[in-house]
């Protein structure tokens, strides 16, 4: 069982949101409850990053969503990890299909700047996972290892991952995995993780589920073994987030 990971949630704001949204997000967070054996981090957007750590509650770690691999320079329109820290940021969503599908970042590039921010400090959250028709030709794993192989070759420390499963057929789409399909393959990230990195990492890394987690579905999820968590979407906006958040009572 998946017992002594501590179970982990992050919202992911995506480019939603303004600040009076925030006002409305930091209320529902502070009232909770929020079980203290969860980890709960909220991915908003660079703009608001210091506004939302202002007003969240302490409890609640503030994460971005994307970072580049530098620490300062000519970038243009580019944000560092160093500025991440600097203006209360504690974590970095990378990879998420989002930036690999819609912006085009390569497997390389991700695990890159993963490595960067982990150097720099930060938790990171790479995100894996296939497309419909790369689950359809029965490419999942295929796709998935060749992405957690390019963040293997950069990670050199694995206490401050946690690896997001992302199936993209199942983000913003109302379209679920279910439990059976998500834990099948949160087992096979694990054991590729034994098998290429140690079993030391394998059994403490957490690996979160996303792809319309809702408050009506996150219950069964959080109750198969390899399901550590989940990194949610739309979900994350609304109150039924804190149901999320305590799905695995
Ligand atoms: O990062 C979060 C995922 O992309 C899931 O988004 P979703 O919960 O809106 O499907």
């Amino acid at each position: 069982m998946s017992s002594d990971r501590k179970f982990f949630v992050g919202g992911n704001w995506k480019m939603n949101g303004d600040k009076k949204m925030i006002d409305g997000i930091c209320a529902f967070l502070t009232k909770g409850p929020i079980n203290g054996n969860t980890d709960v981090v909220v991915a908003a957007p660079y703009c608001y990053l210091q506004y939302s750590r202002d007003k969240l509650p302490a409890n609640v770690q503030v994460a971005a969503q994307n970072c580049y691999k530098e620490k300062e320079g000519a970038f243009t329109g580019e944000i560092s990890p160093l500025m991440i820290k600097d203006v209360g940021g504690s974590w970095v969503i990378t990879g998420h299909s989002e930036r690999r599908h819609v912006m085009g970042e390569s497997d390389e590039f991700v695990a890159e700047k993963t490595r960067f921010a982990q150097d720099s400090g930060l938790g990171v959250i790479p995100c894996v996972g296939e497309k419909l028709e790369e689950r359809e030709a029965n490419q999942t794993m295929a796709v998935i290892n060749r992405q957690m192989k390019a963040l293997a070759d950069k990670i050199k420390d694995w206490s401050s991952v946690v690896i997001a499963y992302e199936p993209v057929w199942a983000i913003g789409t109302g379209k679920t995995a279910s439990p059976e399909q998500a834990q099948e393959v949160h087992e096979k990230i694990r054991e590729w993780l034994k098998n290429t990195v140690n079993a030391d990492v394998a059994k403490k890394t957490r690996i979160i589920y996303g792809g319309s987690v809702k408050g009506s579905n996150a219950a069964e999820l959080a109750k198969k073994p390899d399901i550590d968590g989940f990194l949610v979407g739309g979900a994350s906006l609304k109150p039924e987030f804190i149901q999320i958040i305590n799905a695995r009572g």
